[in-house]
């Protein structure tokens, strides 16, 4: 019987990867939903085989009355802001004259909430917010939630993910639709839903919320062969986890800026909200070089595309 468990537990996080990660579902969400409540039954017999990383313990834990607070292993820091060329051409020149002629990854800077994830023995084992950016909320129960997020990964990765935990526009607008119709408060934009549905303190409901999440950095490389930003995401993305896959790796600022163009005039055309663009230096060494200043990274900039008119 554990064979017969383990295999259903095994053959619903790949259905929920697919899904959740590929966006390509392979089986219709009835066949999954027939699945998994026949893997409920099973685990209700055989509770000594509901483990953690079971895909039935998503949407489990008691009803917390506060969040605990979590150190940082090391500060999730904010980024330097560039508003026009010239200073992007500024950041550009400061890094050349440092560490000489340099590769850039150009990331969507999305507009959600900054989350933690650590895994252990390939076992996510805690979910943090940013807080103030050396000590966080223990959100675990609410990110387990998230179908996007493994629970348990095919390789024993022992590290720490960073990425933003998002609500798509489209669940943001059925959300407010609902809210409308039951006479509650509206949220102002899928950021601030986002926020407020990972500070439910029942995960129940932040479950409803149809949360996303992209992962963008790995805090101890010691686990990955990568030594660039670029070669660190093919390996999040080998690792099971969902990154953006707008990313694009440029040999110069021009590079930047044509891509900094491209998104400021689609950016519409995205299920999710971004607020800017990302641009790091590419190659690891010359981040080390580079280092950081007390409040933010040295070999990355955040482009911030200038406020929308708000259509009244
Ligand atoms: N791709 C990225 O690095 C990225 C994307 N979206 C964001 N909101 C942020 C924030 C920091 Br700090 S980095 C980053």
């Amino acid at each position: 019987m554990e064979e017969k468990i383990k295999s259903l537990q095994d053959r619903l996080n790949r259905y929920n990867y697919e899904y959740h990660v590929l966006d390509a579902p392979t089986i219709p969400d009835s066949e999954y939903d027939k699945l998994l409540h026949e893997l409920i039954a099973l685990e209700e017999q055989y509770p000594e085989y509901r483990t953690d990383s079971s895909p039935t313990v998503r949407v489990g834990g008691a009803v917390l009355s506060r969040f605990e607070k979590v150190a940082h292993d090391t500060p999730m820091l904010s980024l330097g802001n560039a508003f026009n060329e010239e200073d992007l051409r500024a950041f550009d020149k400061r890094i050349r004259e440092s560490v000489g002629e340099v590769e850039y990854m150009c990331e969507l800077k999305i507009d959600g909430l900054a989350v933690s994830l650590k895994y252990e023995a390939g076992q996510l084992v805690q979910g943090a917010t940013r807080g103030d950016g050396t000590v966080g909320e223990n959100i675990t129960s609410n990110l387990r939630t998230i179908g996007a997020i493994p629970l348990s990964l095919d390789r024993s990765l022992s590290f720490e993910v960073r990425g933003e935990a998002y609500m798509p526009k489209s669940s943001f607008e059925k959300l407010n639709t609902e809210r409308e119709k039951n006479g509650e408060a509206l949220f102002q934009n899928p950021r601030n839903a986002a926020a407020g549905s990972l500070r439910q303190l029942d995960p129940k409901l932040a479950a409803k919320r149809n949360l996303s999440i992209f992962l963008y950095s790995v805090n101890d490389l010691t686990e990955l062969e990568a030594d660039t930003q670029s070669g660190a995401l093919d390996e999040l993305d080998q690792a099971g986890f969902k990154t953006n896959r707008e990313r694009k790796l440029v040999t110069d600022i021009e590079g930047v800026l044509e891509y900094i163009a491209y998104w400021e005039k689609h950016r519409n055309d995205l299920e999710y909200d971004i607020d800017g663009i990302v641009i790091k230096v590419n190659a690891f060494n010359s981040q080390e070089d580079l280092g950081f200043t007390a409040k933010s990274p040295r070999w990355a900039i955040a482009y911030k595309f200038p406020a929308e008119e708000v259509v009244t």
